[in-house]
């Protein structure tokens, strides 16, 4: 793996390893582009197999975190951390408080929160070692779980879905496929029932599955390796990345896509695949960055405003919409709709900075 060619190809500022001895954590932290403002990003605690896939993750999460904030309007950039590591087995304090001293080393140009594996909980730890810290529980002064308003956000991008593909954004009886019943997929799946949706889901834990039934016993449970295939108007990905590939998409029997998951499309071909066979996509780093609104409202002057954050995350819609408009016009992947905005406001704020320096 040659790190600086990705780095360079991909247009990443920083990549850091973390180690505290005493605590064992390793840790990446990965900076993509401030263009647009300070790095913002959760953290991800995975057991990579390798090295070189808590690398290969970092940078991808990294550079997705960049285009969602270009494509929801905010003024910061793109940055990621991972914890290599157990979250069933290998956290501690001492872990999260090494790993809060490292972000307090960046002074405020990177700040992180939950993602896939942690919790609040885990940066309320970290909060105790710098401040730089996102979507803590309002008693802490944050916004509260950022998992809420992603499920909020992700559930406004299946309505945009459904109306590009069916003409009509109500989901009454529609019928959708939500592949991981996590903090986010857990809340998603009681607006979508709320929203008079039929949902099929599935995990690979047990008490996830168990926690969705107790509260909402009208979802249909299929194993995991199924949920690609079941009839369904709208497959809805809530788990990890890369599961739009060369082994799911022939298997697909949905008229769109919609979800909170980060990097959905293995490469940027199977975007162009769902574009050939009339799936409609909802871009991931468009449909998913309600906890990306969320932290970032937490940092406005006077702090969180929950209408305010609601507001701009009920704007995914229209931005979805607009870039629907965009490919049907152009005849392009979703996609590359999207990324066409990200790298014009990018390429606009970069003249803005240079022009304004001069
Ligand atoms: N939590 C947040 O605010 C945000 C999360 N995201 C993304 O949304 C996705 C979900 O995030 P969270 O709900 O926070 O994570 P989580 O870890 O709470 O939930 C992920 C769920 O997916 C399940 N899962 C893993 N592999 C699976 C598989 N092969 N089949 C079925 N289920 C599987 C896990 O058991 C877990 O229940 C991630 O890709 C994350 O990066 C994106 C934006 C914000
Ligand atoms: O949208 C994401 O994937 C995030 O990582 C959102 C986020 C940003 C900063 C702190 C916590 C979560």
């Amino acid at each position: 793996m040659k790190i600086f060619e990705m780095m360079e190809k991909e247009g990443h500022e920083q990549l850091i390893f973390n180690q505290d001895k005493a605590s064992g954590l390793k840790a990446l932290i990965a900076i993509h582009d401030t263009t647009l403002g300070p790095a913002l990003g959760g953290c991800r605690m995975w057991p990579y197999k390798t090295e070189e896939e808590a690398i290969y993750d970092v940078l991808r999460l990294s550079k997705g975190m960049t285009y969602k904030s270009a494509a929801s309007g905010q003024d910061y950039g793109g940055g990621k951390s991972v914890i290599w590591g157990d979250p069933k087995k290998d956290k501690s304090e001492a872990m999260f408080r090494a790993f809060g001293r490292f972000i307090d080393g960046f002074k405020g140009r990177f700040s992180t929160g939950t993602d896939v594996g942690t919790t609040y909980h885990d940066f309320i730890i970290c909060r105790k070692e710098t401040p730089y810290i996102g979507a803590l529980p309002e008693s802490y002064g944050g916004g509260g779980n950022s998992s809420i308003i992603t499920a909020f956000g992700t559930w406004k991008g299946i309505k945009a879905v459904a109306k590009e593909a069916f003409g009509s954004d109500s989901l009454e009886g529609k019928v959708i496929a939500v592949q991981g019943l996590g903090k986010v997929g857990y809340y998603l799946v009681g607006y979508l029932i709320e929203d008079g949706a039929k949902v099929i889901g599935t995990d690979i834990v047990q008490e996830h599955i168990d926690k969705v039934l107790a509260d909402y016993p009208g979802v249909t449970i299929v194993k995991p390796e199924e949920i690609y295939e079941v009839e369904c108007d709208i497959f809805s990905p809530n788990a990890l990345g890369a599961i739009i590939n060369d082994e799911t998409i022939p298997k697909l029997k949905c008229k769109a896509i919609a979800g909170a998951a980060n990097n959905q499309l293995a490469e940027p071909r199977h975007g162009d695949k769902l574009h050939e066979l009339g799936i409609v996509y909802g871009p991931d780093y468009v449909v998913n960055a309600g906890g990306l609104i969320q932290v970032a409202d937490e940092l406005e002057p006077g702090g969180y405003n929950k209408e305010r954050a609601y507001g701009k995350a009920a704007g995914i819609y229209d931005m979805l919409l607009k870039i629907f408009e965009i490919s049907r016009r152009d005849n392009i992947p979703t996609y590359k709709a999207a990324d066409t905005l990200v790298h014009e406001r990018l390429e606009t704020y970069r003249k803005v900075k240079t022009i304004y320096k001069k």
